[in-house]
């Protein structure tokens, strides 16, 4: 919320003294270059109110050109008591509805016009909109930015007339100037903001990709590693169990070998698609570990719920065959404990090494448990 002192107030009902004004510039000046970009509107408008009222000016605007100047809108108003605000009705203006207008503040830099019942027929569109609105007299001033005229400051005298004076215009200037480099430094700012947020973005991508098996789409072996590890340390702290469950495609070099690399992959994609479809319980990874090996992190489950989730496992992959058109089966090892302090991902890992090993050296296409937590 924006407060205005009363000597602020005193100063805003005096601009008719350079002393008055300078202040009001001042207080403009100050709260303009405070402004974050998300006060923009609230500061700009309130810039406006200051150099209105200060000015007796019964409305006082901004209006933007478009980079090509076909068109303007008007991106700020501030109006007196009792007037009617015209912002809203005023957006993406053609330039070629008011030509005298445009002519003028490209040329000039300026428009003046001290009594609008007095300007000439050439003056067109321009003549009526202003008698359309009531306004007599209206002063705008351009907005430059590095010699590029961006917009323009303005303000009308709604039903009544004044003669501009040159105080009158170089007052405006000031303001004109002082919103310019408000509004350019506020677009820098949202820009970079924009950068910024892009670049966050991207980073956390690539943090994304880091931990990602392109193939697949599961976790990678270093994603593994930091759940794994996170998993660890929640199981010791909570004093709940964890369990690894590593799977291993049966003679895959020989499915390579005779079916070639890229039905291979069809096969480790449809693999991992079962994994994921059977293991999508908060907590739960599944990863590739590596070439045909995929690792599953399990945190909290009962053993018999697992050996029956691994069943489930041997038998979809079985039914690849289907799919695929050649036979496909994995061996399954598993070791579930309630960790130690001193348990490391190490030990985890051994565990479930060795639990395949016996799978594969037991005939393949089984599931077997680390002998240690046998379930019979
Ligand atoms: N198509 C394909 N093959 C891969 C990929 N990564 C590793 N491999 C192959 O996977 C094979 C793994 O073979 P092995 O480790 O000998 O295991 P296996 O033939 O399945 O034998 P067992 O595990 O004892 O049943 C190797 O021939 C690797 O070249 C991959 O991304 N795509």
């Amino acid at each position: 919320m924006l407060e205005t002192t009363p000597n602020q107030y005193d100063a805003v009902h005096s601009t008719s003294t350079d002393e008055g004004f300078g202040l009001v510039i001042s207080v403009i000046s100050m709260q303009l270059i405070n402004s974050t970009p998300d006060q923009s509107q609230t500061h700009i408008e309130h810039a406006l109110a200051l150099l209105g009222r200060g000015g007796s000016k019964d409305r006082c605007y901004v209006f933007e050109f478009s980079n090509d100047y076909s068109e303007m809108s008007n991106t700020y108003e501030w109006t007196n008591d009792g007037i009617t605000p015209h912002k809203d009705e005023l957006q993406n203006i053609p330039s070629e509805t008011m030509p005298y207008f445009f002519e003028r503040m490209l040329e000039d830099g300026q428009v003046l016009v001290d009594d609008a019942c007095k300007l000439s027929d050439s003056t067109g569109g321009f003549r009526d909109e202003l008698l359309r609105e009531n306004i007599r007299s209206m002063m705008a001033v351009g907005m430059f930015l590095e010699g590029k005229l961006v917009g323009f400051v303005g303000c009308d005298l709604v039903n009544r007339q004044t003669d501009w004076v040159e105080r009158d215009i170089r007052q405006m200037r000031l303001v004109a100037d002082m919103i310019a480099n408000t509004i350019s430094r506020h677009q820098t700012e949202a820009r970079l903001r924009a950068t910024e947020e892009e670049l966050l973005q991207a980073n956390a991508k690539l943090a994304q990709l880091a931990r990602q098996d392109s193939l697949t789409d599961l976790i990678n072996r270093r994603g593994l590693d930091e759940c794994l590890e996170h998993e660890l340390r929640r199981a010791v702290r909570a004093k709940h169990s964890l369990t690894l469950m590593m799977v291993d495609v049966d003679y895959f070099k020989r499915l390579n070998d005779e079916y070639g690399h890229l039905h291979g992959d069809e096969v480790l994609k449809s693999v991992a698609d079962i994994l994921q479809r059977n293991f999508k319980r908060t907590g739960e990874y599944v990863a590739r570990f590596g070439g045909d090996e995929f690792m599953i992190v399990c945190p909290q489950t009962e053993l018999s719920e697992l050996a029956a989730q691994a069943k489930k496992v041997l038998t979809e992959v079985q039914k690849l065959k289907g799919k695929l058109g050649t036979p496909v089966t994995v061996s399954i090892g598993v070791t579930s404990s309630i960790p130690e302090t001193t348990t490391n991902t190490d030990d985890l890992m051994r565990e479930v090494d060795e639990a395949v090993y016996l799978a594969k050296q037991s005939g393949r296409n089984r599931m077997e448990l680390n002998p240690q937590f046998s379930t019979d």
